[in-house]
């Protein structure tokens, strides 16, 4: 996948989707989930890669290991270039996820990468402790599941900023550290707890950002897009 910014498309059906993209061109990354690919279907995906765009389909698939591996034979024949689990499944299970792809990537096709997503940039201190009763601290619980991800053979997670720096580290530069929360200085957090800017996001290693409502819900969302794309971008020369 590009390093362009990956764009959540958390709209409710293709029309609004594509009305939404109508200022973009195929040069930008996007994000279907569980919200546009339920309400779609594939038929989403096939009309995303017309208009040239790479896709993250993020489904977040969290079951038993046979169940998910056969759920990723289907997903792999999409030709989508990244899909994920919660690492919270297990190791078993992220191997599963990674032989169904193999097995259902069509001859000729790249297989998708594949990441775990560690703990939700929803989730603070508190609920790690209090509520899934994890006897760490949050940065220990999500470096945990970066290791666990890694020796399943996963291309990469999905954390926050604030833990990509320590997992480069752990997992090495080229492990996949998709980072969403991301906001403008200043910007609303809405349900998000461990948000960071695109600058910030450079600086700690993030391999990717995906951007939602800081991008759909703005007044003008392609000059945040570009704001957003310059600011993450613009790293790039320095660092
Ligand atoms: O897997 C994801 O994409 C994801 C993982 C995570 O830990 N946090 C997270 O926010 N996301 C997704 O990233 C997007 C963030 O949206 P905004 O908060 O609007 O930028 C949403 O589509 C979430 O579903």
């Amino acid at each position: 996948m590009k390093t362009s910014p990956i764009i959540a498309l958390d709209f409710e059906s293709a029309q609004t989707t594509f009305e939404f993209l109508s200022a973009f061109n195929g040069d930008v990354n996007v994000k279907v989930g569980m919200q546009l690919y339920y309400k779609e279907g594939p038929a989403i995906i096939e009309k995303l890669k017309e208009r040239g765009f790479d896709i993250f389909l993020d489904l977040k698939l969290h079951d038993i290991p046979n169940t998910v591996k056969s759920a990723m034979e289907v997903l792999a024949g999409l030709g989508v270039g990244l899909v994920n689990v919660h690492a919270a499944g297990g190791r078993t299970m992220m191997e599963a996820a990674l032989e169904g792809l193999d097995k259902g990537t069509p001859s000729g096709m790249k297989r998708p990468s594949i990441i775990g997503v560690t703990q939700l940039t929803s989730t603070d201190e508190r609920q790690v402790q209090e509520e899934q009763l994890i006897h760490a601290s949050l940065d220990e619980s999500v470096l945990h599941y970066a290791k666990l991800a890694s020796v399943a053979g996963l291309d990469g997670v999905v954390c926050s900023v604030h833990e990509a720096s320590i997992i480069s580290e752990v997992c090495g530069p080229e492990f996949l550290k998709v980072t969403p929360g991301i906001r403008l200085p200043g910007g609303g957090v809405h349900d998000q707890k461990r948000v960071a800017t695109p600058v910030e996001a450079k600086k700690q290693g993030s391999t990717h950002i995906v951007v939602g409502r800081a991008i759909t819900g703005a007044s003008d969302p392609l000059a945040a897009y570009e704001e957003i794309s310059t600011l993450w971008k613009g790293m790039e020369s320095i660092g």
